[in-house]
Order: C-alpha cells, then structure tokens, then sequence
C-alpha cells in the first residue's frame, strides 16, 4: 500500500524577491483501492503527485512510503514494486528494439540471454506487439510504443503500476485498447488522465487542485466536484 503522510513538493525560488513554488501542498493519502484515478486540470500537481509514489521525486517534507518502505531511504526496493508508465512512451525506452527493451526489464530475473529474449518475445505477443519486436521502436505507432512500454514495465513484476496520463497522446482505439489492458491488469494501478470517462472507471478519484487534493472519494461525487471547480 502507498502511504503520503503531509507530503509537501516545494521548488525554491530561482531570483530573489521571487516566493517559493508549492507543487504540492501536505498531502496525506492511503492508497488501498485496487483502481485509483487522479484528475485536476494543467499544472495542477497529478504528476508531481504521481512521481512521488514511485520515488521519481521526494517530497520536501512529509513522508512517502510503499508497503512501510520509504521511497526516499529504500528507492531501490520501492522501484522494483512500483512500476511507472510515462505519457511518452519514448522517455522511457531506453533501448533501440521492442525486444531488447523489454529484455533489459528482465535482466534481474532471467540470467540467460537466450532465454532473456525468449521471454521478451513472449511477453510482447502477450499484449499483442509481438510483431514489432525487431523494429526500431522509432517506426512503431503512438499505441504500439505505449503497449511496448507497458510491457517493459510489467516485465519487472511490480505490484503496483502508477501510470501518468497514458492514454493523452493516443488515438481512440488505441485509448480504448490501453484502457482494457490496465483494466485487466491484477496489479494495483494509479492513473492520472484528462480523461473523465476513464477516470470514471475506477473505484476512487483523487481530485488535484493548485497542488492540494480538493475531492476524494467515489467517482461519479469527485468528478462533479472537479468539474463544478473548473467551472469556477
Ligand atoms: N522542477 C520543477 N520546478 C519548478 N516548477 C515545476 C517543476 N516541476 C513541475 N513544476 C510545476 O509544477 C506544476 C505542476 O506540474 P505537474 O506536471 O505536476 O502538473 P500536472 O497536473 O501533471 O499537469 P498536466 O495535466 O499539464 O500534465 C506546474 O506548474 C509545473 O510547471
């Protein structure tokens, strides 16, 4: 379970005169539900909020942790039991080929390069990109590369997948497919989206207004709750 005990993000200020920038402002949350959306308009902290389940950032103050492990003290472990998507699948493909990505991701568990690539092969069939395993993942489409980067991801077997607008630079079908995937997934999965119809699937929307969390709870109340804001 991810914990955020009055997590504050503060940026400090560049000039003199200048006031500091409150990303984030005390944030306690207990994450228990097994489909969590996060929702708020540009700028309004969803992946600062985000980053910090998985210890991509540590608050200024507060404490984050995961399963009892601090994502500050124990990164390398909360790393490995939580699995993070970027919006641009190319942030973080780290290797030229679908196949050789997602062998990268399993390096720790399967020590044979043969086998390695057996596997990733699989893995990738299994999400149904089995056929771009060899292309430059340059020449993939928008969805293939995000499904290729959802495998690496998954290759590592995290418990928790904290996904950060996945779906914002796809086509319809290719949302839709994304969606079924992480629907389908046995792991516990965060997302942050604009997207109120995906958000409405899940069993608890988490609201993020100007760095505070203004709504929390049952969808259909805290998306008529951030809409009725936006209107303000
Ligand atoms: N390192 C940083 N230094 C200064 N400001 C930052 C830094 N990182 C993020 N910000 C600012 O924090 C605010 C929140 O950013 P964040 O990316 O968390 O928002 P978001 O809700 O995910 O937005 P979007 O929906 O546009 O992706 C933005 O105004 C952003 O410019």
């Amino acid at each position: 379970m991810i914990s955020v005990q009055e997590a504050s993000v503060v940026v400090p200020a560049h000039r003199r005169g200048e006031a500091d920038r409150v990303l984030l402002d005390r944030i306690s949350l207990e994450l228990t539900e097994h489909r969590i959306a996060v929702i708020g308009a540009n700028g309004s902290g969803k992946s600062t909020l985000l980053r910090l389940f998985n210890g991509l950032r540590a608050p200024t103050s507060g404490r984050v942790s995961v399963a009892g492990k601090d994502t500050v003290k124990d990164a390398a472990a909360v790393r490995a039991r939580v699995g993070f998507v970027f919006t641009d699948p190319l942030a973080q493909l780290l290797m030229s080929t679908p196949v050789e990505d997602v062998a990268l991701s399993l390096r720790a568990k399967v020590k044979d390069r043969a086998e390695r690539a057996r596997r990733a092969q699989e893995l990738l069939d299994l999400r149904g990109v089995g056929h771009t395993a060899h292309q430059s993942i340059y020449d993939l489409s928008g969805g293939e590369r995000q499904l290729v980067a959802l495998t690496s991801v998954l290759a590592v077997e995290p418990r928790i997948v904290v996904a950060d607008e996945p779906t914002t630079l796809l086509d319809l079908r290719n949302r839709g497919q994304l969606r079924e995937v992480l629907a389908g997934l046995p792991q516990q999965v965060i997302v942050s989206t604009h997207d109120l119809d995906f958000a409405a699937d899940a069993e608890r929307v988490i609201v993020v207004d100007a760095g505070r969390v203004i709504a929390d709870g049952e969808p259909r109340e805290a998306i008529a709750a951030y809409v009725a804001a936006m209107a303000r």
